[in-house]
């Protein structure tokens, strides 16, 4: 080897090193220039808690305990500040005068959802209701509350599919026979039929390996979400190798889902589909609502095709089904969990609560919707559960179409909304003691139950969860029919497990073990 060869090789290799060296520093100037605070130093924005580090801005910082830092930064800044997450401006509002003012007041302007990369990876970015926006929100949102409402979300069709599940999941934990258990996924699995129900028009048998896969994957992408959050806001992470945030892992879950379960489905009732006939389930009404366009559209003689008319498509259909199953099943099933373990802390209220079950409902029958009206106390304990345990604490994010005005600031077009739902449920001012468990301050001095407008854990204005009235029913049946039978104790007496929250997507508590004992088996 001649010294010119050598001399060569340097040379090519430090050409080649500097091209990189070149091109690593544009990617990082580039990042750097798109993760800059849009709105740092301008007057009029609310403020920031802290300076931004460069990059990542305040993600970092809130990563660890976002509901802790939050409540801190708002005593620090008051009820409205901005943050920078990589370069987007985000603004936190606080409390329910602000809620209120922004999500109702200037409702219109505050409909849109971000393009997370979530739902990139979720292939849901404007499609179905969660993540959709303008006319395909609009349109999805319509048909589906008419459609629930068809089928009686808050009457008697639906409670009797939910209370034919309800039997289901009391025989199943009579089957536990009063060992230590940990319900959780059994609960989940129950919640997840009642949706399948409404869905599909069929349950299935708990231990069908079809049903369970399915449940299994969405689990594992609800829980995976949590796992993901912080690529919305750095979605080159995602090409780090090694999936180490599974956001690949995700995308695939959420394909099989899609693929195994989803348009099977679709294409079923497709193929069985007759206009002529009532709908049956909610795949069906979409369908009937589909064929209604359908007809209208080619009645007016247009000779363009339904979809540039409607939005009511298959592509959609199958995002709303997995969007009625990803809100629905977790929301409630984990809402079903707090409410054991609060009470499993507060036995006086079990008792209290059990007293009125058996002078309203006794313990021969089944509770029903008809009896919700004087089982006061429980309505009061699913509330204070659903107040304490806050499980969307900061609801969903919002973009802002244009620029709003609010408590002498500006909240620029852009920019993304966090409303907090914590600070208004946990807010000391609004409850007194907010972190303590009191179903007793839903009543006003003459005993009568009341619901303050500032109890929001379904969120306000035009994006107020669809489920309202369907995730009340369940709550009432399932917790009525649940604590008339069987009396909630600790899985060790004397040792209870600690009220602590796992952020997924929702805030669960995390997992725990009880003993469900039956009451009293002769009465049955
Ligand atoms: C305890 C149970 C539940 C809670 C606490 C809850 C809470 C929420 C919250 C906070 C939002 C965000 C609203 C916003 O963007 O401001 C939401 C949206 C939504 N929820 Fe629920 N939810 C529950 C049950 C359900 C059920 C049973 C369904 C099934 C139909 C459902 C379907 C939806 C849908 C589709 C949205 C998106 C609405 C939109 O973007 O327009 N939820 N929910």
């Amino acid at each position: 080897v001649t010294m010119d060869t050598v001399s060569a090789v340097i040379n090519s290799v430090s050409a080649t090193g500097s091209l990189v060296l070149l091109l690593l520093g544009l990617v990082c100037f580039y990042l750097w220039r798109s993760s800059r605070p849009r709105y740092l130093n301008k007057a009029n924005i609310p403020p920031y808690p802290t300076r931004p580090w460069p990059f990542f801005g305040h993600l970092l910082m809130v990563r660890k305990d976002p509901r802790g830092t939050f409540l801190r930064w708002r005593q620090e800044c008051g009820d409205i500040f901005s943050l920078d997450f990589c370069g987007k401006h985000v603004v936190v509002l606080n409390g329910y005068p602000l809620l209120k003012e922004v999500l109702i007041r200037h409702a219109d302007l505050v409909t849109v959802r971000p393009k997370t990369l979530m739902a990139v990876v979720l292939d849901e970015y404007n499609k179905g209701i969660i993540n959709a926006s303008g006319r395909v929100w609009k349109e999805q949102r319509t048909a589906a509350l008419t459609i629930l409402r068809t089928f009686g979300m808050g009457k008697n069709i639906m409670a009797s599919k939910i209370r034919e599940e309800v039997n289901v999941y009391l025989e199943e934990i009579g089957k536990l026979g009063g060992r230590p258990s940990d319900i959780r996924v059994l609960t989940g699995v129950s919640i997840s039929n009642v949706i399948c129900s409404i869905i599909m028009g069929r349950k299935f048998e708990h231990d069908d390996p079809f049903f369970r896969q399915m449940v299994g994957l969405v689990s594992k992408i609800v829980t995976q979400i949590g796992g993901t959050a912080l690529l919305n806001h750095l979605p080159v992470l995602r090409h780090l190798p090694g999936d180490l945030f599974q956001a690949r892992q995700l995308q695939r879950n959420t394909s099989d889902v899609s693929d195994i379960f989803v348009n099977p489905v679709i294409d079923r009732h497709k193929a069985n589909f007759d206009p002529s006939q009532e709908p049956a389930d909610f795949i069906d009404a979409y369908l009937h609502q589909m064929h209604v366009r359908d007809t209208c559209s080619n009645s007016k003689g247009s000779n363009e095709k339904t979809s540039l008319n409607t939005t009511l498509n298959d592509e959609n259909l199958n995002a709303v089904i997995k969007n009625i199953f990803a809100a629905g099943s977790e929301t409630t099933g984990s809402t079903i969990m707090w409410c054991l373990l609060f009470l499993l802390h507060h036995p006086h209220e079990q008792d209290k609560l059990y007293s009125q079950i058996e002078a309203v409902v006794g313990t021969h029958r089944l509770p029903e919707m008809a009896d919700r009206p004087y089982l006061t106390y429980l309505t009061a304990v699913i509330m204070e559960t659903q107040r304490l345990a806050s499980i969307a604490p900061f609801s969903f994010q919002r973009v802002v179409a244009s620029d709003i005005h609010v408590k002498g600031y500006i909240i620029p077009e852009g920019s993304v909304i966090i409303p907090s739902l914590d600070s208004v449920l946990w807010d000391k001012e609004l409850w007194g003691d907010p972190q303590t468990f009191r179903p007793e301050r839903f009543f006003d001095k003459s005993g009568a139950l009341v619901q303050p407008e500032y109890f929001v854990p379904f969120s306000m204005g035009k994006r107020v969860c669809i489920g309202e009235a369907l995730a009340k029913m369940e709550l009432f049946l399932y917790l009525s029919s649940l604590l008339q039978r069987f009396k909630v104790m600790p899985a060790e007496e004397g040792a209870l497990p600690e009220i602590r929250a796992k952020f997924g997507m929702t805030c669960a508590p995390e997992d725990f073990t009880l003993r469900l004992v039956e009451r009293n088996k002769r009465d049955r």
